[in-house]
């Protein structure tokens, strides 16, 4: 299916609800998450330390250190499989990715906070190509200055396969998070690649 533009002022955004077959993204799903080493990180909220409500790892070139969420992150080597998804994704978005963060939602209690992939290590505008596998979750974009970007919240249900790009200013201008949802949802696994540049 084709990447379809999204209406929205002072961003741009592109979803393709389909990017990979119902089989491959099955497939997929199965292999990443029995063979990826999921890590149940701490943060700090508030000033004090919780673990973040979702398990992650974090796979680049060496050279692609990031700092997230007051976290120091060291890149695990690229695996085959995800290897692959860089390339097809790369393929898609005409964008180079020189890592990965990826996302275990291990159910309907997990969740992402509002935020943008804003930190210094991305440069001024990055594209971020964010895969969905699993089960759907409700995705939730909201303008940062309502001001500037008169603009109600957005929606968009994430499907298993689908291919969610954002760039330009897309994380000048909102937010996004994953909320939790009280109906039933498995498992759900996002990658969001992306792009470390030096600083
Ligand atoms: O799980 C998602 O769809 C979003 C993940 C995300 O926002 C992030 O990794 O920065
Ligand atoms: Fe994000």
């Amino acid at each position: 299916m084709p990447l379809v533009s999204l209406p929205l002022p002072d961003a741009d955004v592109l979803l393709d609800e389909a990017f990979l077959t119902p089989v491959a993204a099955e497939a997929l799903l199965r292999e990443l998450t029995d063979t990826i080493a999921w890590r149940h990180e701490p943060i700090k909220l508030f000033g004090k330390e919780v673990l973040q409500p979702r398990l992650t790892a974090w796979h680049g070139d060496p050279t692609a250190r990031y700092r997230y969420s007051g976290l120091a992150l060291e890149p695990q080597p690229w695996t085959p499989a995800l290897r692959h998804l860089r390339q097809q994704l790369e393929a898609a978005s005409g964008a180079r990715f020189n890592s990965v963060l990826l996302n275990l939602y291990r159910s309907g209690q997990d969740s992402m906070g509002w935020h943008a992939d804003n930190e210094p290590e991305l440069g001024p505008a990055p594209v971020i190509a964010s895969l969905s596998l699993g089960s759907t979750r409700r995705f939730r974009l909201r303008p940062r200055n309502l001001a500037r970007t008169p603009h109600a919240p957005v929606s968009l249900d994430l499907p298993g396969g689908s291919l969610l790009l954002m760039r330009g200013a897309t994380q000048q201008h909102w937010l996004h998070a994953v909320p939790k949802t009280a109906r039933f949802a498995g498992p759900r696994l996002n990658l969001t690649f992306r792009q470390i540049v030096g600083v």
